[in-house]
């Protein structure tokens, strides 16, 4: 029985996350810092989400498989750059445009309330 997931919303971002002992951001993943299509998925049956990172090219690469934890604290830190705190790391997205940045803010603030 497969699992059921929903896209709740999808937008273009750069992923990144906080190296704290270089006190700087690196992009997640291998290789280039390339553009990611990221994806808030929902699944009905057990309410949880989470946010699924993927490589725009050249090979899809997964850079980002995070669930959303209730209560999780969304820093929209300017237009385009908003992070996240989970339990080891801390993401950040720098998103391809305000409209990006918006509609992804959105997305999980949605996914926010319905936890
Ligand atoms: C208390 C706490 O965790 N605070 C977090 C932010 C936050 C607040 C509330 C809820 C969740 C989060 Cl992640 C925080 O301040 N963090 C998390 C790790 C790195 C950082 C701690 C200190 C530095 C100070 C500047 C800021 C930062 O890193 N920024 C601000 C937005 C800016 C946007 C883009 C990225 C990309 C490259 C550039 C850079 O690092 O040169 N950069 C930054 O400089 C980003 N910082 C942070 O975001």
């Amino acid at each position: 029985f497969g699992i059921i997931e929903l896209s709740v919303c999808s937008a273009r971002a750069t992923v990144m996350v906080y190296d704290e002992t270089g006190k700087r951001w690196v992009a997640a993943g291998t290789g280039a810092q390339v553009i990611s299509r990221v994806q808030i998925y929902h699944n009905p049956t057990t309410n949880s989400f989470r946010v699924v990172g993927r490589k725009m090219q050249p090979d899809q690469q997964v850079v980002m498989n995070c669930p959303i934890a209730k209560g999780l604290k969304y820093n929209q830190a300017t237009a385009n750059f908003h992070q996240w705190r989970d339990s080891r790391q801390v993401w950040g997205l720098n998103f391809s445009s305000k409209e990006d940045a918006t509609l992804f803010a959105n997305g999980m603030m949605h996914a926010l309330e319905m936890l």
